[in-house]
């Protein structure tokens, strides 16, 4: 039978029996291996202190007590060998790091009290792999860091980037003041733990924002990561994503990154090589023409990382594009995966499998970070996945990894996790454009089931099949609110747990109404219909009083297939009513009619949201780039009369580049009067007539950059 190790294993021979695990074992090189290690093994086995224990070789290659098995340890960084025999053990590490993760995988072989007979030679393709915390929003708590530390132990992931947007000590405007003490002590302690389960806690400072190129600032930056140094950091970053293009001049950039280096991490001598998150840190963004890039390959020291996101912000990452930034960075890139980062998409989960990654890329990246969700422990279902990626990256099976992070989350509900998981998958529209599969086992069947209601000839087994996947819906959310395996998880995703029952209570109830046609029961299919508006009043209140962020508020769930597919029904199965009764039931498929209006890329897939009278846009976090004569704005399907509107451009004060204009009819635009509330927003008042087009446009001859914080109007 096949062992499952996590992640999968570069060498494992086919297991030849198994043993009963020993009552009492003896470590031979306790003294001299790993100190985790060590304890990991303590607290699998009980030690005997006699001779007669059953022997377990500990240790790395230099260490006498292994110095017979050290032909066979991979000649790799964080390798080991790891033999399981009728009468004795063998864990050896290439290095320390190695002996912790061979004892991670015999941990997981001892299971109900037996292990199988194999030897393991196994390493890491990418030298660095882990999590960047490096999103907007609610960064996550003390309790979150610890759990995915050991998460990541567990995992074999090495690396765990500290970088929230929001701590204000990371970015602005605290980045050269040092953490409070109670910040202080729990950052210490944080870096305790990550050691403990052999993870380097990577500092990042983020001084983009205001930073000055003089040596105040500079030294500003050393004495930052000085006082981290006193709390234990002894791996740091500097992240310049995300700030106006006029300072993100490579050359200067690569003089504080070498300086940082020269001044710091070589003075240090036990410090890791830098890393640092450029501008332009995808290629969508980049022009090579201008020689950013090419700076920061040609001046950066060759020891510094630089960070890159793919062919886009949010993006695959295949060979081609490693090549390409390769030769302009001249270095690995070192990978920040804006998967499965949810801060643009924030009413939506992304639980889905970690896909789009080329397995064929495992000697062009220097490191592998995941970019997660606000929502730590459901992030684990991606990290879980990107563990075993950047472990083994031509073995890698995302679906395969999927099923298994699944159950790793939620071990005592793993198939109802599931059944929640594969249909909370996808981002709905985004300004990225980026989207995931969802529902994918379900979509044949929702297909064939809207259109025999479409054509009025359904069949018995296809409402059984649909019937069967509402109500795992219902209890899929049931079985995981009253669940008591991870806590911590069902916290993060009761919002969308209640939503999802809803949903599939909503689905339920549709398919009855097919039963009022067929009994030809228009008393029982009005009771029905008002019964829907029900449930979806209910998840219209879930969606403006849960999860409410100032980004995308709200709760969304099964937005790719299942919500889609009961409206389509429902609208249906109303017109087949009204034509059969002679009554139009009024509308209660929710939809929004205004669109987003913008002759911009970067923008163009902005979803609109539309909420008691006010339509908006869903904002951008990223820098927006207008060429002359470029817009953005709200296109109000009808014509409408504007009362206010409020637009957030992160600027100081209004641009004498741009104008904020209106128009009924798309060519006539006439210039809308506002002022600045002094709260970087400019707001507008009432305005006389109907009209259709509300614009922010860039009446400069040149190309100018600002942020799309807000863009809001309020119609009558
Ligand atoms: C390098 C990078 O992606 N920076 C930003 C901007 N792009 C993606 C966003 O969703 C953020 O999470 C992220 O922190
Ligand atoms: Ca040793």
């Amino acid at each position: 039978q096949k062992v499952q190790i996590q992640p999968t294993p570069q060498i494992v021979s086919q297991p030849s029996g198994h043993i009963l695990k020993p009552e009492e074992v003896r470590i031979i090189g306790a003294n001299s291996a790993d100190k985790e290690a060590v304890k990991l093994l303590k607290s699998l086995f009980s030690i005997s202190e006699s001779k007669k224990g059953f022997p377990i070789y500990l240790g790395e290659k230099s260490d006498k007590a292994i110095r017979k098995y050290k032909s066979q340890i991979p000649n790799k960084a964080e390798g080991y060998y790891l033999s399981i025999e009728k009468n004795k053990i063998v864990v050896a590490g290439n290095d320390e790091r190695g002996t912790y993760y061979g004892m991670q995988t015999l941990k997981q072989l001892l299971v109900d009290g037996k292990l199988p007979l194999l030897n393991i030679k196994d390493y890491p393709d990418i030298t660095a792999r882990g999590v960047v915390e490096g999103f907007y929003g609610t960064p996550w708590n003390y309790e979150d860091r610890v759990s995915q530390l050991k998460f990541y132990g567990a995992n074999k992931l090495n690396t765990y980037i500290y970088g929230p947007k929001d701590d204000p000590y990371h970015r602005s405007p605290n980045w050269r003041e040092p953490y409070p003490a109670k910040e202080a002590k729990a950052i210490k302690e944080l870096v305790q733990v990550a050691n403990h389960n052999h993870v380097d806690f990577v500092w990042a400072i983020h001084p983009g924002m205001d930073i000055k190129w003089n040596t105040a600032d500079r030294d500003a930056a050393i004495s930052k990561f000085e006082a981290m140094y006193d709390l234990g950091v002894r791996a740091f970053a500097v992240f310049f994503d995300d700030i106006s293009w006029e300072d993100s001049n490579a050359a200067k950039q690569a003089d504080f990154l070498n300086y940082l280096d020269d001044n710091f991490v070589k003075v240090k001598k036990n410090v890791l090589p830098l890393i640092l998150c450029p501008t332009e840190y995808n290629k969508s963004w980049s022009k090579i023409e201008k020689g950013y890039l090419p700076t920061l390959g040609e001046k950066l020291n060759p020891s510094i990382h630089v960070m890159w996101t793919g062919d886009r912000v949010i993006s695959d990452i295949d060979r081609q594009g490693l090549e390409w930034i390769n030769q302009h960075i001249k270095r690995k890139a070192y990978i920040w995966w804006n998967f499965p980062v949810s801060d643009y998409v924030r009413d939506h989960l992304l639980m889905g499998p970690a896909y789009g990654l080329d397995t064929g890329a495992s000697d062009l990246m220097s490191g592998f970070m995941s970019n997660p969700m606000e929502f730590a422990e459901a992030s684990k279902v991606a990290i879980y996945s990107v563990a075993d990626y950047a472990w083994n990256i031509k073995a890698y099976q995302s679906m395969e990894a999927w099923e298994r992070a699944l159950k790793a989350v939620m071990p005592n509900n793993c198939e109802m996790f599931r059944v929640f998981a594969i249909h909370n998958a996808d981002l709905g529209p985004n300004g990225h454009g980026y989207r995931r599969d969802e529902s994918w086992e379900f979509k044949e069947i929702a297909e064939k089931y809207l259109n025999e209601v479409k054509s009025g000839k359904w069949k018995v087994e296809t409402i059984a099949d649909v019937q069967q996947e509402f109500i795992q819906m219902m209890m899929s959310a049931k079985t995981l609110l009253q669940s008591t395996d991870n806590p911590a998880l069902i916290d993060e995703i009761e919002p969308w747990l209640l939503q999802f029952r809803l949903l599939g209570e909503s689905g339920l109830a549709l398919t009855h109404l097919q039963v009022a046609l067929e009994k030809n029961d228009k008393a029982y299919f009005k009771k029905l219909y008002s019964y829907i508006k029900l449930l979806k009043e209910e998840m219209f209140k879930n969606s403006n009083s849960l999860n409410q962020n100032p980004y995308q508020p709200g709760v969304k769930t099964g937005s790719l297939v299942i919500e889609p597919l009961i409206n389509n029904a429902l609208a249906e199965l109303s017109k087949q009513y009204a034509q059969r009764y002679n009554e139009e039931l009024p509308s209660i498929a929710n939809y929004i009619p205004h669109l987003i209006y913008t002759n911009l890329n970067q923008v163009e897939n902005l979803p609109i949201r539309y909420l008691h009278k006010t339509i908006s846009i869903s904002p951008l976090l990223e820098v927006l780039k207008v060429p002359a004569n470029g817009y953005v704005g709200i296109e109000l399907v009808p014509e409408q009369t504007v009362l206010h509107s409020k637009i957030n451009m992160g600027l100081d004060e209004f641009p004498e580049w741009a104008k904020i204009q209106v128009s009924a009819d798309g060519d006539n635009w006439t210039d809308y009067q506002g002022k600045y509330n002094g709260r970087k927003e400019w707001v507008g008042g009432k305005l006389e007539g109907l009209y259709r087009f509300v614009r922010m446009v860039n009446t400069s001859a040149n190309e100018q950059e600002c942020y799309l914080k807000r863009f809001e109007v309020k119609i009558k």
